[in-house]
């Protein structure tokens, strides 16, 4: 297990490599975006508030048998519009977080995932949206039943998870985990559709010179 979490140098584009999955956690400042991340990687919580600036976290793991590199960008929550359209670039995967206990950021995520689509010029992004903080069951001001039926709408899969609760670890690595899936099965089925349209091509060309009589005659090969 490798682990390593520094400040982003943002490499823009697709560099990802084989076996690599870029993961952006995206949210309003406090819901958990940090504790979730470190929870995930080293299994501690982080009981103190200290706002994010930009961190990469990168975690050599094994998700159904596959040797498996992640790339975590924990953003800053701080500021209105807190991530920049690098992150919507860089990123495979999309992990999008409110606070049960805060209303405000509930609302907020449709509007950052918008933002998202903009930039990517798609709607089709591969995302979780993710409920965090459900041990503050006292201060929930919103249902589990709001957060299915955003998740519904943005068209993400759907987890209610606390990052300060041990026994929710298992929850917390399979939420990363089923991303990461989605993410390879996306993977394949583009790489299925490239090897689909090349090989027509492929076939196209050869009737191309069959038609002008560009194909090698049997006579050349046979000696007489
Ligand atoms: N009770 C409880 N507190 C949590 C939970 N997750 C995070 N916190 C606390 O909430 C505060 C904010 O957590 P962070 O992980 O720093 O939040 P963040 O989204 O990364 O915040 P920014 O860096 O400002 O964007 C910290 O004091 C955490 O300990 C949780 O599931 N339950």
């Amino acid at each position: 297990m490798a682990y390593n979490g520094s400040r982003l140098k943002l490499s823009n584009g697709s560099d990802a490599k084989d076996g690599t999955c870029k993961i952006v956690m995206l949210g309003c400042p406090g819901v958990g975006k940090t504790a979730l991340t470190v929870r995930y990687i080293t299994k501690r919580f982080i009981g103190e508030y200290c706002p994010t600036l930009e961190s990469v976290y990168k975690y050599q793991t094994v998700i159904d048998e596959d040797d498996v590199r992640l790339e975590i960008l924990d953003t800053a929550g701080q500021g209105r519009y807190p991530w920049k359209d690098g992150y919507a670039l860089w990123a495979d995967c999309f992990i999008f977080v409110y606070s049960i206990t805060d209303r405000f950021s509930f609302h907020e995520v449709a509007q950052i995932k918008r933002q998202v689509e903009n930039v990517r010029k798609s709607s089709s992004i591969i995302g979780l949206l993710v409920a965090n903080k459900n041990d503050l069951l006292h201060d929930r001001q919103v249902s589990e039943a709001e957060g299915e039926e955003l998740a519904d709408e943005l068209g993400c899969r759907y987890c209610e998870v606390s990052a300060s609760e041990g026994c929710m670890m298992e929850s917390i690595a399979s939420m990363f985990q089923d991303l990461y899936k989605d993410f390879r099965k996306s993977k394949q089925q583009r790489e299925g559709r490239q090897r689909k349209t090349s090989s027509s091509a492929r076939f196209k060309q050869a009737i191309q010179k069959v038609i002008s009589g560009k194909t090698p005659s049997k006579r050349s090969n046979s000696s007489s």
